[in-house]
């Protein structure tokens, strides 16, 4: 019969979750250095991770399995020798087709981040299984990527040393790593506000916390907001594409100034309809950065008619809205069936995520 040691190395389970993401103002501005305002939601990414029957050394075959749960997707990546475990850490992820990249990419710079920190001398890569499931809708603009691949990197990380407790900044530096490697031009927003928590500012790609100077009027006054976040519509195009494809905009350094603009303002903004205001006013740069839509222009119209402004979120190209409710609850209702009477796909009330 196994013992406890034994029992606990077969069965051993962890599980983590990650909040998702809201961009407040500076969307794509924030990959040139200009200056962004984010937010931690409680749409979260689930996952959990257990060793696979790690077979004697002589074992011909180990493998380590993925089940990608919402992109019905599964993957085996075979670590059965020394040479199989270095192909994988030095695989170019951008030569996988398929969207599991970004969870293989979080597990390869996971490991190679512990071995390259010393965190753990004599890390043996171990067969484990690893799943995931989100209740964020992916690729929207709501930040499924950053979750899905921090949510990795918490699972991986832990049972490949169990005492070992990377940091929020640790996890947040390999996750930004991650969505560097895909997307070629990435600004930290996404994954350091989903690793952090709360509210973050970010300033030439750094970033700084409600906790760490974050203006305090600001803050005040974005916890007094409710937003309702709005998944208009499927996005056909990845981040990674709009992104690539904003930097070659001859007018992105104009739009992105006035954008830059926008969030100056925002530091003296003293209530909730300026708030709202400036939320549209960066929609209409988004807008002339051509990564709107139609439907998404409809949306926005309504949140600046029957709540107090509204903006496109994340990379653009369809995906999420977001809009500043008006505190008269019958304007929300009146707003809600006017979204609705659009068929817009899903309708959330947004809660801010701290980490605890
Ligand atoms: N739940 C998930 N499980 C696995 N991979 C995911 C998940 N959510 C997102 N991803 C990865 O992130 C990609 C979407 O990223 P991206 O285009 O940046 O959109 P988003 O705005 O949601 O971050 C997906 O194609 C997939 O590779
Ligand atoms: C467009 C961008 O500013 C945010 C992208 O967010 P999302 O992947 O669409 O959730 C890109 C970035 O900051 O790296
Ligand atoms: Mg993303």
């Amino acid at each position: 019969m196994e013992n406890f040691q034994e029992f606990q190395n077969k069965y051993f389970k962890i599980s983590e979750t990650s909040p998702s993401k809201i961009i407040l103002f500076g969307e794509h501005a924030v990959v040139d250095g200009y200056p962004a305002i984010s937010m931690a939601i409680d749409l979260k990414t689930f996952g959990t991770i257990k060793k696979l029957d790690d077979c004697s050394e002589n074992c011909s075959e180990k493998y380590i399995k993925i089940d990608l749960q919402d992109l019905n997707e599964k993957i085996v990546i075979d670590i059965s020798n020394d040479e199989e475990i270095r192909n994988f850490l030095n695989l170019d992820v951008n030569n996988i087709v398929k969207n599991v990249k970004y969870v293989v990419c979080a597990i390869k710079n996971t490991i190679k981040y512990m071995i390259n920190n010393n965190k753990n001398k004599d890390i043996k890569i171990l067969p484990f299984e690893l799943i995931l499931h989100s209740e964020t809708p992916v690729s929207c603009g709501l930040g499924s990527s950053a979750s899905a691949v921090l949510t990795t990197i918490k699972l991986v990380s832990k049972l490949l040393n169990k005492n070992l407790n990377l940091s929020n900044s640790e996890m947040a530096e390999i996750a930004y790593s991650v969505e560097k490697e895909i997307q070629g031009r990435a600004s930290i927003t996404d994954t350091y506000t989903v690793s952090m928590g709360g509210i973050l500012e970010i300033i030439n790609n750094e970033y700084i916390t409600d906790d760490l100077n974050l203006n305090d009027n600001l803050v005040e006054l974005i916890q007094t907001c409710n937003f309702l976040i709005v998944y208009v519509e499927e996005r056909n195009r990845k981040t990674a594409e709009l992104v690539q494809e904003v930097g070659n905009n001859p007018k992105k350094e104009e739009i992105f100034s006035k954008i830059g603009e926008i969030i100056s303002k925002l530091k003296t903004c003293k209530n909730k309809s300026e708030f709202g205001n400036l939320m549209t006013q960066n929609h209409n740069l988004l807008k002339d950065l051509n990564i709107s839509t139609q439907k998404i222009d409809e949306v926005v119209e309504l949140g600046s008619k029957y709540g107090l402004g509204a903006k496109l979120t994340g990379a653009g190209g369809g995906g999420c809205a977001i809009i500043l409710l008006d505190d008269e609850e019958l304007r929300k209702q009146e707003l809600i069936y006017n979204l609705k009477k659009i068929d817009v796909m899903e309708i959330f009330e947004c809660k801010m995520y701290l980490n605890k």
